[in-house]
């Protein structure tokens, strides 16, 4: 359960961004201004008119006549100005703010993401985002222009006749109570629609990206009927909103008419005394509506700040989450060198607080040396991977890169690294721009000479657009192996002094196996290499191998050292071999 903010989610979080576009929010209040003093106007002409058409005087009907369309053109001109002027704000406001939530989406420490789902990010950049126009468009601005609209009219009918403005206003506050406590019902449904919403986008998300295992395992009406059950819900606190809507508008309604008509009623009776004139008590019929109408629609315009607002606590949830960097790098041209190696010194580690996984970990990896990680699963080998990429910090003892520990200013450190992950994450767009990753501003031959020392341009020239091919999602679908070629073009590319490579599982024939080790040895050329293998066969010739073991060393050495010390490494490698000489294909050949 995400923890609640209170209520300065508005001023801390809104009003910078209000603050941002200051001009068109004060151009805003003057179009304001003009729209309340305009309505005044009008209510004078409607008295002035009626009066002198009461009196027979015609030559001021007909002066008044022509003075009552020049208000209404400049009320159309407020009006125009006025939803204008909103949408402008609103759409900068927005813009700006879901522009710096990305930024900082996109900096949150590792460890926020594996404990966030996806589509609940996703939820949060798009739904939210949208929806907290309402607090610093339309609502705000009704928020401020309404308690004005009824002082304002209350100060005319005053000037009036003192007494039937107080009664007029007498039925106000019973919408403002009205209002409040429709208010608070519907900011508590506004957020469980937003929360099931969020999880609607969570549960679509999983449809789509498990396609594979929902075709696989026959769950097409498991998942249909499981999104039935979330929109049937969703519908249900819709309907909710719906009706507090309704009721909420027939009780301000109600109370507006019942308004109107004591102020006719008194207002007639006046008229009889002689102590009002017709043309006064059109203009207290028509400000009355001014009068409560606030009180009424106040009620409404609360209701959605607060829901704009409830979308905004969200937004701000996230914002407040410290960032794991504070700049983004990208490698530059010139990669630092590495000159002594990388030291870890006396590292312990948890994901979470009951689970200690890297204990007292040392090592130390001097530069050109190619340092392979072995143990069976679960052993620790990818978050000592982890902690080196800076992704989480360690809990005690530290990781040194020449010299300088990581962590202090993990952005500068990772210039220093490049990463083959096991599996590929194409990024939806062309071959080019996947490469281009590896290096900012590298050039078009950059990329080809990188991607034909990773023996991966001869497949991309054979492909429809060449280095053009959409990939990622929509595009193209490449092979295992070819996507490894790519991303051994981008470690390339990077040219960091420190590979991370992740050896991948899966299986491949063995022509491109052969092709792969031989674009691995050129990456891994005058670099300092660790590598988590899978395979023993990969190591053999490695200078040092290290066996982990529950989040510990449990052996370290050379094949041979360790094929004759007999401990855990000596018995995996029997193990695997006995595997390898058992498979069909090594049989034929035996
Ligand atoms: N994000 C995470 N949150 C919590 N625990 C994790 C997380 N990632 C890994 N672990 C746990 O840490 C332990 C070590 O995992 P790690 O992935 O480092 O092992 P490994 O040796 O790389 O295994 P494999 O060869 O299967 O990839 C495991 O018990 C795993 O469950």
């Amino acid at each position: 359960m995400p923890k609640r903010v209170s209520k300065p989610v508005f001023v801390q979080l809104l009003l910078p961004y209000v603050g941002r576009f200051w001009f068109i929010y004060f151009c805003l209040a003057l179009v304001l201004l003009a729209g309340i003093a305009d309505g005044l106007l009008f209510t004078w002409f409607f008295q002035t008119i009626t009066n002198a058409a009461v009196s027979g005087d015609e030559s001021t009907v007909r002066t008044y006549f022509a003075l009552g369309s020049i208000l209404v053109i400049v009320m159309m001109t407020v009006q125009y100005m006025n939803m204008y002027l909103e949408s402008l704000a609103t759409s900068k406001v927005k813009t700006s703010l879901a522009n710096d939530l990305f930024a900082h989406l996109i900096k949150l420490p590792t460890r926020y993401y594996t404990s966030h789902h996806s589509g609940d990010l996703v939820a949060r950049m798009t739904q939210d985002v949208g929806q907290i126009g309402g607090a610093i468009g339309g609502n705000l601005l009704s928020l401020i222009r309404q308690p004005l609209w009824a002082a304002a009219s209350f100060a005319y009918l005053v000037t009036i006749h003192p007494p039937l403005a107080l009664i007029a206003l007498m039925l106000g506050p019973l919408t403002a109570v009205l209002a409040h406590s429709f208010g608070r019902l519907m900011r508590r449904n506004g957020r469980h629609i937003q929360e099931l919403t969020g999880k609607q986008t969570e549960y679509v998300n999983d449809s789509f990206a498990g396609h594979l295992v929902i075709r696989a395992f026959g769950l097409e009406s498991d998942r249909s009927r499981g999104f039935r059950r979330q929109n049937d819900r969703l519908r249900g606190l819709q309907l909710k909103e719906g009706r507090l809507k309704a009721g909420l508008q027939a009780g301000s309604t109600g109370i507006s008419i019942a308004a109107q008509i004591i102020v006719l009623g008194i207002g007639s009776l006046l008229i009889v005394r002689q102590e009002l004139s017709i043309g006064e008590l059109v203009a207290f019929i028509s400000l009355t509506q001014g009068l409560i109408g606030p009180f009424s629609s106040m009620a409404g315009t609360w209701a959605g700040f607060q829901r704009s607002l409830a979308a905004a606590e969200r937004i701000f949830q996230v914002m407040r989450e410290p960032a794991a960097i504070q700049a983004p790098s990208a490698a530059t041209d010139s990669a630092p060198a590495l000159t002594d190696g990388i030291r870890y010194e006396n590292v312990s580690f948890a994901y979470d607080t009951n689970r200690t996984i890297l204990k007292h970990f040392d090592l130390y990896i001097p530069a050109g040396k190619t340092v392979a990680f072995v143990g069976p699963s679960g052993a620790g080998k990818s978050t000592v991977f982890n902690l080196t990429l800076g992704l989480y910090e360690v809990n005690a003892g530290m990781i040194l890169i020449d010299g300088q520990r990581l962590g202090e200013s993990a952005d500068r450190k990772r210039n220093y690294l490049s990463l083959v992950p096991q599996e590929t994450f194409l990024f939806s767009g062309s071959i080019r721009s996947n490469i281009a990753l590896g290096r900012s501003g590298a050039t078009d031959e950059d990329i080809t000479q990188a991607a034909i020392a990773a023996e991966a341009h001869r497949f991309i020239m054979e492909l429809p657009q060449g280095y053009e091919t959409e990939v990622g999602e929509r595009g193209i679908r490449l092979s295992g192996g070819q996507k490894q070629k790519i991303s051994i073009a981008r470690a390339l590319l990077r040219n960091a002094p420190v590979l991370l490579l992740d050896e991948a599982t899966s299986a491949l024939d063995s022509e491109s196996e052969a092709s792969i080790q031989r674009a691995l040895r050129t990456l891994m050329q005058n670099r300092t290499t660790l590598v988590i293998a899978h395979r023993l066969s990969t190591v053999l010739d490695v200078d040092l191998i290290v066996v982990m073991d529950q989040g510990r060393i449990a052996e370290m050495g050379n094949h041979l050292q360790l094929l004759e010390q007999g401990g855990l490494y000596a018995s995996m490698f029997a193990i695997q071999y006995r595997e390898y000489m058992k498979a069909p294909a090594v049989q034929d050949l035996v």
